[in-house]
């Protein structure tokens, strides 16, 4: 069997340390196949393309500097300041500029000058996230014949919006390079299949076998992305005797815990969460001095504007909400922009009473996955779950809610925090089945199947 090479933007070396599912999620899959992972290296350098190798078990690591231009209109800018937000469906936050346009096409193509030579034909090659959509073309342009897969962590939104995207045909035409398309969810692949049918001029000839404008057959499917279940299970058991979860579970004064962990994305939905948590205090005065609400968020691309400004719109809610129902000895917001590991998130997990995820949009969302996997199975806690993750269409038994009806996340957090043993332990057997037999083992394996039989 070829060798597996996965190519992000995003690489975790062994010494990363940052928020993020993609990497996390690579991250689980390249240490149980190994191969090669082919990404940025994150540093900014005087010019762009500076090589770096690193060995870590069965994991070779290759990493490339940007330049502060290249980085700049690449990934603060096409990347998360066009595609981000209209990926999420946020047309209002689309900043569109032909420059930044042509820096993601420039470094695109710079990953694809540095990896095709390294290629070797019975390569399996997988392609991850809107950073990198054109790198299949750019691939082939330079002889490359191996197999290439593509996989699309966030969500694909409605033909409408992407075509409002200048040159969007040029863009995701660039699809059509790949071998197999994947996405998170049957939603998103429909989505997709509406856009090729109504603006890429292609056929879909049956579900998930799709014809481009050119001829040529490719696969599309949903493979729902998932988590090390067994390994966060154990990590979870593990952290209660950890000094930091101690510490967590003393200063609470026996009051139920309620968690959120997001990187600080207007994705995530975090104003809309705190507004919901300040309204279920008004709504609830009879559970008041019941829950304290932790909000774990790392800073996340911390050079675009809109980041900077959610950062000082959350600083303000928290004070507002904190100077307004706190008493004494009592904090109800604990607003925190730490970046914690995965062995003491598990343990917060698995003493969280509640935990709120409540995205706007979200490809998947592995907290929520995660928050479940950590649970305790004599007396698990409740997973409140915003309906726009794509989480959502897999655990169902979550309280779903819509995230942008205040007095409905209100409700169903004092639903969640009065919710009897018998209902929590049913509705958390059912999530913890689903992820116990899909986990990330369970995702790598499906996709690469389907691109080696593609
Ligand atoms: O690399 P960053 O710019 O720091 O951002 C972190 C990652 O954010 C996004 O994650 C997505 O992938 C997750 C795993 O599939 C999924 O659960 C989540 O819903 C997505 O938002 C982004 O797509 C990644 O490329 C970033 O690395
Ligand atoms: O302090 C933190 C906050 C988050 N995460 C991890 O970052 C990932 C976030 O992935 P998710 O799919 O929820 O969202 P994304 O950030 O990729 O959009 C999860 O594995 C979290 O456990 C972490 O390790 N430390």
């Amino acid at each position: 069997m070829g060798r597996l090479v996965m190519v992000s933007n995003r690489v975790a070396l062994p010494e990363e340390a940052r928020a993020g599912g993609l990497a996390i999620a690579l991250k689980a899959s390249m240490e149980e196949a190994g191969g090669l992972w082919f990404g940025w290296s994150g540093k900014i350098a005087a010019e762009s393309g500076q090589m770096h190798e690193q060995r870590l078990g069965n994991v070779q690591f290759l990493t490339i500097d940007l330049s502060k231009q290249d980085a700049g209109d690449y990934y603060d800018g096409f990347a998360n300041r066009t595609l981000w937000p209209l990926l999420h469906f946020r047309m209002d936050l689309v900043d569109y500029s032909r420059e930044t346009y042509a820096g993601y096409l420039r470094v695109n193509a710079l990953f694809a000058e540095k990896l095709a030579p390294l290629l070797r034909p019975d390569d399996v090659v997988w392609i991850h996230d809107y950073h990198l959509i054109p790198l299949a073309q750019l691939l082939r342009e330079r002889g490359v014949r191996c197999r290439l897969g593509f996989f699309l962590h966030v969500p694909m939104p409605s033909s409408d919006l992407l075509a409002a995207l200048p040159d969007h045909r040029r863009l995701f035409e660039g699809l059509s390079a790949y071998d197999l398309v994947g996405f998170q969810t049957e939603r998103d692949l429909e989505r997709f299949q509406d856009y090729v049918r109504l603006f890429g001029h292609g056929q879909v000839i049956e579900h998930g076998v799709l014809e481009t404008a050119l001829g040529r057959r490719l696969r599309a499917g949903a493979f729902p992305i998932s988590i090390d279940t067994a390994h966060i299970r154990s990590l979870a058991e593990k952290a209660v005797g950890k000094a930091s979860v101690k510490r967590l579970a003393a200063s609470l004064s026996r009051r139920s815990l309620a968690i959120g962990v997001d990187r600080l994305d207007y994705s995530k939905g975090l104003p809309e969460r705190f507004r919901a948590f300040s309204r279920f205090l008004q709504r609830h005065p009879e559970l008041r001095g019941r829950l304290t609400y932790l909000q774990i968020a790392p800073v996340s691309r911390g050079d675009v504007p809109e980041y900077r400004q959610l950062r000082q719109e959350l600083e303000g809610l928290a004070g507002h909400i904190n100077g307004r129902h706190a008493d004494a000895d009592w904090t109800p917001v604990r607003y925190v922009n730490r970046n914690y590991p995965h062995a003491t998130l598990a343990g917060f997990y698995r003493l969280a009473r509640v935990a709120l995820v409540t995205p706007l949009r979200d490809g998947m969302n592995l907290v929520a996955k995660e928050f479940v996997a950590a649970q305790d199975e004599a007396d698990p806690g409740v997973l409140v779950l915003s309906s726009f993750a794509g989480a959502a269409r897999e655990l169902t038994h979550a309280l779903q809610v819509n995230p942008y009806d205040v007095d409905g996340v209100a409700d169903a957090i004092a639903a969640a925090l009065t919710m009897p043993l018998e209902e929590r332990l049913a509705r958390w057997r059912v999530m913890m089945d689903c992820i116990e037999k899909h986990d990330i083992a369970a995702w790598r394996q499906d996709f690469l199947a389907a691109l080696r039989s593609a």
